[in-house]
């Protein structure tokens, strides 16, 4: 969709921001551009709306030259954010977003029901907020109305240029989750700017690490994290990238470790039976609807309490009006909060067990069926199993790239 074929900006003073710059950016990815103050991050992603021009080679937009294309006609294909907003201060958070359909000659009625849409879509309601002036939002909001314009004529192509550089860590958090929202149904090319490592991780499919003006490595951030394909590539992301990587690792099926499974009604002997065959301590408590309940130690079956005194922890404990019938596991079943979807990455998984302080985490499928559990144990051999995938690939590489040498 983008392409840079050797691409080199020189600047008048003699700077060379960008030196013989070949990327390729697949429809509908999105790739962070990353690396240090001034090593040409800007400069390429403003090459692509000609902004800048390049001193040599060329930009190709969907197969066509940009140099061809008018550069009016050319920004309305791509949608434009930056750091600053750039919100008109005058003008409502409407009027804000409707700037390029009021530009495209669109009508009030059209611009304004495409303004509120879009606010909606960013997660502002434009009945609290349309009305406003930008002085009136916090800077969160403010951002939001940035995309929101930026996608306003529906462009096939986003660059951003640290959207969400100004705001503070814990909103940039939530816009950066509400960004990968949107992304996952609209499905832009984007080119996004950053100098922060970790929110490169979070959002690229693909990262490009900048050096002075070139890239060191292009690849997906489980790959630049795992094998860093350059010393100053292993250091600009840090030492503590194991630690990263566990934040673009996703929970496998093979992860998981399969406990016994009783449910609610079933009497407690089966479960004893059940545990002890397996030899677990615990097992996993599921509803009559297959649903996670929770989970059963195996002291509180071990050791049952009388029958019918009724006691145990278990949301499900019966209560003493009834008449009491041998025990079964929801007499001594507990509630179980810890639990993900399959795919969550494995950082996730760990903050949950610290949160929960558990032992292990249930994982859920699609239709919130349960599927396995996440252990430490488990965790660490998913990180060791994505590390040696990675290793694998780059070991390959190696090889297919000597092969061509040789040939
Ligand atoms: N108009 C200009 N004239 C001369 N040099 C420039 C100009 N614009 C940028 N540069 C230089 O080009 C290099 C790359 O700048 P660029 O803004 O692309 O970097 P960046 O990676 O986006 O940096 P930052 O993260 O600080 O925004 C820098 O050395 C900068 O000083």
């Amino acid at each position: 969709m983008i392409r840079f074929e050797n691409v080199t900006k020189r600047y008048p003073d003699g700077t060379t921001a960008v030196h013989e710059l070949s990327l390729e950016v697949a429809q509908g990815e999105l790739v962070t551009l990353v690396g240090p103050s001034g090593c040409g991050k800007t400069t390429t992603m403003k090459m692509v709306n000609r902004l800048i021009e390049p001193s040599s080679g060329r930009i190709l937009l969907d197969g066509e030259d940009i140099s061809a294309v008018d550069p009016v006609e050319l920004r309305r294909r791509i949608g434009y954010v930056i750091q600053q907003v750039g919100l008109f201060p005058h003008k409502s958070v409407l009027d804000n977003t409707a700037t390029v359909p009021y530009l495209l000659g669109w009508s009030k009625t059209e611009r304004r029901k495409r303004a509120a849409e879009l606010l909606d879509l960013v997660g502002l309601d434009p009945s609290r907020y349309g009305d406003r002036y930008p002085d009136q939002l916090s800077g969160g909001q403010r951002q939001r109305v940035g995309v929101a314009r930026a996608l306003a004529a529906d462009p096939p192509v986003l660059l951003m240029d640290e959207p969400f550089g100004a705001v503070d860590p814990v909103v940039r958090e939530h816009l950066q989750n509400e960004f990968l929202k949107l992304q996952s149904t609209l499905h832009k090319t984007v080119l996004f700017v950053t100098h922060d490592i970790e929110e490169a991780v979070r959002l690229g499919d693909r990262i490009a690490v900048y050096g002075e003006g070139r890239i060191e490595q292009f690849d997906p951030p489980a790959k630049v994290l795992g094998a860093p394909a350059t010393p100053y590539v292993a250091d600009f992301v840090g030492a503590d990238r194991g630690l990263k990587r566990l934040s673009v690792t996703p929970i496998e099926r093979g992860d998981l470790e399969e406990p016994p499974v009783v449910h609610l009604d079933d009497p407690l002997d089966k479960a004893r039976t059940r545990m002890r065959s397996q030899g677990a301590r615990w097992a996993v408590v599921l509803d009559d609807a297959d649903e996670l309940h929770g989970w059963l130690a195996a002291e509180a079956v071990d050791t049952p309490p009388k029958s019918g005194s009724g006691a145990g922890a278990g949301a499900g404990s019966r209560g003493s009006g009834e008449a009491a019938g041998p025990p079964t596991v929801a007499d001594h079943a507990r509630r179980m909060e810890a639990w993900l979807p399959l795919g969550s990455p494995l950082k996730q998984a760990f903050s949950s067990m610290l949160q929960h302080d558990a032992g292990w985490i249930a994982v859920l499928d699609d239709a919130d069926r349960f599927v396995g559990v996440l252990t430490p144990g488990r965790l660490h051999e998913a990180l060791r199993r994505s590390i040696d995938a990675d290793e694998r690939d780059v070991r390959r590489d190696e090889v297919e790239l000597s092969t061509v040498a040789d040939a």
